[in-house]
């Protein structure tokens, strides 16, 4: 899946908004997720999952981190996340219809945010992005 020049421009300037709250909007990423989708906390029988906990905001941040690498490298996407998506696969062995779920909980946290920057484009755009960098994380499960 390839983002159009176009595509590019517009999810590299949501991100710059997005970044400065990177954090906060990774925790209410989770949140959504565990909440709307409960079977997502199996992953995770080791965290406490209550709103707003220190693992839930760490585990957040870094989500948010990876996604900020893969803003960085939009030309090589696979490259950035090529150790996380062994991790996914390999390691952690999510199944991949959970990040259909988390890319929406993600893009549900940045449109409630910034709803006047949240245009149909910019939806598609950034839509599109998520579905790449989750491709790049369950490519590896065949
Ligand atoms: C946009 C998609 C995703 C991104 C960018 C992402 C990113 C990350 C990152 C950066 C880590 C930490 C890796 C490390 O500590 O070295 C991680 C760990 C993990 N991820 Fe993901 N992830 C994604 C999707 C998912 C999904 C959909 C699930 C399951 C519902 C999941 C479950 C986990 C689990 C269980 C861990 C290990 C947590 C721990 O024990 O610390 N991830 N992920």
């Amino acid at each position: 899946m390839t983002l159009t020049q176009a595509e590019k421009a517009a999810v590299v300037t949501i991100w710059a908004k997005v970044a400065t709250q990177a954090d906060a909007i990774g925790a209410e990423s989770l949140d959504r997720l565990f909440f709307s989708y409960p079977p997502t906390k199996t992953y995770f029988p080791h965290f406490d999952l209550s709103q707003g906990s220190a693992q839930l905001r760490g585990h957040g941040s870094k989500v948010m981190n990876a996604i900020g690498e893969a803003v960085k490298n939009i030309d090589n996407i696979r490259g950035a996340l090529a150790k996380l998506s062994e991790l996914h696969a390999y390691v952690l062995r999510v199944d991949p219809v959970n990040f259909k779920l988390l890319s929406h909980c993600i893009l549900c946290s940045v449109a409630a945010r910034y709803p006047n920057d949240f245009t149909p484009e910019v939806h598609a755009a950034w839509d599109k992005f998520l579905s790449s960098v989750s491709s790049v994380l369950t490519e590896k499960y065949r």
